[in-house]
Protein backbone atom coordinates (compact mmCIF):
# COMPACT_ATOMS: atom_id res chain seq x y z
CA UNK A 1 0.00 0.00 0.00
CA UNK A 2 1.33 3.33 -0.70
CA UNK A 3 2.12 5.20 1.96
CA UNK A 4 0.49 8.32 3.71
CA UNK A 5 2.35 11.84 3.05
CA UNK A 6 3.75 13.67 6.29
CA UNK A 7 2.62 17.52 6.50
CA UNK A 8 6.00 18.51 5.33
CA UNK A 9 5.71 16.11 2.64
CA UNK A 10 2.44 17.37 1.46
CA UNK A 11 3.43 21.31 2.35
CA UNK A 12 6.58 20.64 -0.08
CA UNK A 13 4.79 19.10 -2.87
CA UNK A 14 1.56 21.49 -3.20
CA UNK A 15 4.14 24.42 -3.52
CA UNK A 16 5.12 22.76 -6.97
CA UNK A 17 1.19 22.16 -7.94
CA UNK A 18 -0.14 25.20 -9.47
CA UNK A 19 -4.27 25.67 -9.46
CA UNK A 20 -4.74 22.79 -6.40
CA UNK A 21 -5.55 23.15 -2.62
CA UNK A 22 -5.51 20.61 -0.03
CA UNK A 23 -8.93 20.23 1.60
CA UNK A 24 -8.78 18.15 4.54
CA UNK A 25 -7.85 14.47 2.76
CA UNK A 26 -8.34 16.03 -0.35
CA UNK A 27 -5.92 17.64 -3.05
CA UNK A 28 -8.77 19.94 -4.75
CA UNK A 29 -7.46 21.54 -8.50
CA UNK A 30 -9.88 23.71 -10.21
CA UNK A 31 -9.30 23.94 -14.09
CA UNK A 32 -11.03 27.05 -16.10
CA UNK A 33 -11.88 26.75 -19.94
CA UNK A 34 -13.35 29.00 -22.49
CA UNK A 35 -15.52 26.26 -24.16
CA UNK A 36 -18.03 24.02 -21.76
CA UNK A 37 -17.00 21.21 -24.08
CA UNK A 38 -13.20 21.96 -23.86
CA UNK A 39 -13.55 20.73 -20.20
CA UNK A 40 -15.84 18.43 -20.86
CA UNK A 41 -12.45 16.43 -23.31
CA UNK A 42 -9.93 17.60 -20.14
CA UNK A 43 -12.23 15.19 -17.71
CA UNK A 44 -11.90 12.62 -20.58
CA UNK A 45 -8.80 13.00 -20.62
CA UNK A 46 -7.68 12.71 -16.64
CA UNK A 47 -10.62 9.55 -16.75
CA UNK A 48 -8.02 7.87 -19.30
CA UNK A 49 -5.24 8.91 -16.95
CA UNK A 50 -6.94 7.77 -13.81
CA UNK A 51 -7.69 4.53 -15.30
CA UNK A 52 -4.33 3.75 -16.69
CA UNK A 53 -2.72 4.77 -13.09
CA UNK A 54 -5.77 2.31 -11.79
CA UNK A 55 -6.12 5.87 -9.11
CA UNK A 56 -9.46 8.16 -9.65
CA UNK A 57 -10.33 11.52 -8.64
CA UNK A 58 -13.93 12.62 -8.32
CA UNK A 59 -14.67 14.98 -11.68
CA UNK A 60 -17.06 18.39 -11.16
CA UNK A 61 -18.04 19.70 -14.46
CA UNK A 62 -19.07 23.01 -14.70
CA UNK A 63 -19.84 25.97 -17.00
CA UNK A 64 -16.04 26.23 -18.31
CA UNK A 65 -14.84 24.84 -15.07
CA UNK A 66 -14.14 21.03 -13.61
CA UNK A 67 -13.39 21.05 -10.61
CA UNK A 68 -11.12 17.62 -9.69
CA UNK A 69 -10.81 16.31 -6.01
CA UNK A 70 -8.34 13.11 -5.47
CA UNK A 71 -7.39 11.31 -2.35
CA UNK A 72 -6.19 7.66 -2.08
CA UNK A 73 -9.09 6.22 -0.16
CA UNK A 74 -7.28 2.49 0.74
CA UNK A 75 -4.53 4.56 2.85
CA UNK A 76 -7.39 7.25 4.16
CA UNK A 77 -5.62 10.22 3.01
CA UNK A 78 -3.15 11.71 0.43
CA UNK A 79 -0.05 9.73 -0.98
CA UNK A 80 2.30 9.93 -3.57
CA UNK A 81 -0.14 8.77 -5.85
CA UNK A 82 -2.48 11.87 -5.40
CA UNK A 83 0.26 14.01 -6.25
CA UNK A 84 1.08 12.13 -9.68
CA UNK A 85 -2.72 12.39 -10.86
CA UNK A 86 -2.75 16.09 -10.08
CA UNK A 87 0.95 16.67 -11.79
CA UNK A 88 -0.66 14.81 -14.69
CA UNK A 89 -3.89 16.92 -14.68
CA UNK A 90 -2.05 19.78 -15.18
CA UNK A 91 0.12 18.71 -17.89
CA UNK A 92 -3.17 17.55 -19.30
CA UNK A 93 -4.73 20.79 -18.89
CA UNK A 94 -2.26 21.99 -21.28
CA UNK A 95 -3.43 20.19 -24.01
C1 LIG B 1 -9.15 -2.33 -6.46
C2 LIG B 1 -8.63 -1.03 -7.03
O1 LIG B 1 -7.30 -1.19 -7.45
C3 LIG B 1 -8.65 0.05 -5.95
O2 LIG B 1 -9.96 0.18 -5.43
C4 LIG B 1 -8.17 1.43 -6.47
C5 LIG B 1 -9.09 2.01 -7.51
N1 LIG B 1 -8.94 3.46 -7.62
C6 LIG B 1 -8.59 4.21 -6.55
N2 LIG B 1 -8.68 5.55 -6.59
C7 LIG B 1 -8.39 6.31 -5.51
N3 LIG B 1 -8.52 7.65 -5.57
N4 LIG B 1 -8.01 5.74 -4.36
C8 LIG B 1 -7.86 4.41 -4.21
O3 LIG B 1 -7.50 3.93 -3.12
C9 LIG B 1 -8.15 3.57 -5.35
N5 LIG B 1 -8.02 2.25 -5.31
Amino acid sequence: MTALLNEAQITSQLSDLPGWTREGTELVGVFVFKQYLDGVAFAGRVGEAAEAANHHPEMLIGWRKVTVRVSTHSAGGLTELDFALARRANELAGE
